[in-house]
């Protein structure tokens, strides 16, 4: 799979203990499903956790969802154990956590011993210290901030605007642009405020984020909203595209829409917010 050539507006976290959860996901308007064996799973259920998730992968019923599976750390008594036992399982990506360095990476190459693209949680200073490297190792695909244990370690404050995280949601940024690479932004914990989800969406999309990652079904709509193109967006790039023609019709290389210059490379970023509407657009079919 291509994994970038699709829309990852709503990338889902499910406990991957939880049944009922797990059950739920498969009638979510989601993009793509986190199926969790870290965080989200508490340690006396972690082992009963992979036959669970095993089970509901074999089962099916997850239609388009991009499925990523978030396994324990590799210097965790699991993390070797959650490949053993779902590496073969029906899943699109391996999602690592506590990624430090490109050689984490190549560790869980080599445990799944396949080209099973792999996802790296983006969470530790050493990771965004060390993000162009993890984002060129050739079996990474996606990367997704991990803001809570960022702000943990980081010993910051949590605020409305994401000032003290700024650095490094924008180093992810540069480093998955540079190597063609997923990026989604990190958790809103806040799960029962749909105002302020808006907002950290509408910053994840203006720093360049291709989604943001929910940990409740009542955040999905929000999601999906604030990372597709608006029907304004849709528009102009309809009329940019159209003008930029009639332009080199005419001979001439810049057009002028709305009172700003079109540029060959407006038509670039226009034609790309036609491709990602199309795309969403074909999911719903
Ligand atoms: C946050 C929750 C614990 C809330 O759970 P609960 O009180 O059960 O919610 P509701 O009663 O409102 O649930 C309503 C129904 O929705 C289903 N549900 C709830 N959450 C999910 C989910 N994530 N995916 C699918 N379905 C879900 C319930 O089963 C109910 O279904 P039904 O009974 O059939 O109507 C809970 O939402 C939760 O556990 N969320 C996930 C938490 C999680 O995954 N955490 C780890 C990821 S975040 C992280 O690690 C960040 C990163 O690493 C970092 O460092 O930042
Ligand atoms: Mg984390």
């Amino acid at each position: 799979m291509d994994m970038r050539a699709r829309p990852y507006r709503s990338v889902l976290y499910i406990p991957g203990s939880k049944d009922r959860a797990l059950d739920k996901a498969r009638s979510l308007p989601v993009d793509a499903i986190i199926f969790d064996l870290e965080d989200a799973v508490t340690p006396d259920a972690k082992i009963e956790a992979r036959t669970t998730l095993a089970a509901a992968l074999a089962a099916g019923g997850y239609g388009d969802k991009v499925k990523i599976i978030r396994i324990n750390g590799l210097d965790t008594e699991w993390g070797a154990g959650d490949v053993a036992a779902l590496k073969d399982a029906d899943a699109d990506a391996f999602l690592l956590p506590k990624v430090n360095s490109a050689a984490d990476v190549q560790a869980l190459a080599d445990l799944l011993g396949n080209d099973t693209p792999i996802w790296a949680m983006m969470e530790t200073p050493l990771a965004i210290l060390n993000a162009l490297e993890i984002a060129a190792h050739p079996q990474l695909s996606g990367f997704v901030a991990g803001t809570n244990d960022l702000a943990k370690e980081l010993n910051c404050r949590f605020r409305a605007d994401r000032l003290p995280m700024q650095m490094a949601l924008q180093t992810i940024l540069m480093a998955a642009c540079a190597h063609g690479v997923v990026a989604i932004d990190g958790v809103y914990n806040q799960f029962k405020d749909d105002e302020g989800l808006k907002v950290e969406c509408d910053q994840g999309r203006d720093l360049g984020f291709d989604g943001k990652t929910l940990i409740h079904p009542a955040q999905v709509d929000v999601a999906n909203v604030a990372f597709a193109p608006s029907e304004a967006e849709i528009e102009l790039a309809q009329r940019q595209i159209a003008a930029f023609e009639e332009t080199e019709a005419a001979g001439q290389g810049v057009a002028v829409v709305d009172g700003k210059i079109v540029e060959n490379l407006h038509v670039e970023t226009a034609k790309k917010t036609l491709a990602k509407a199309k795309a969403i657009a074909d999911l719903a079919k």
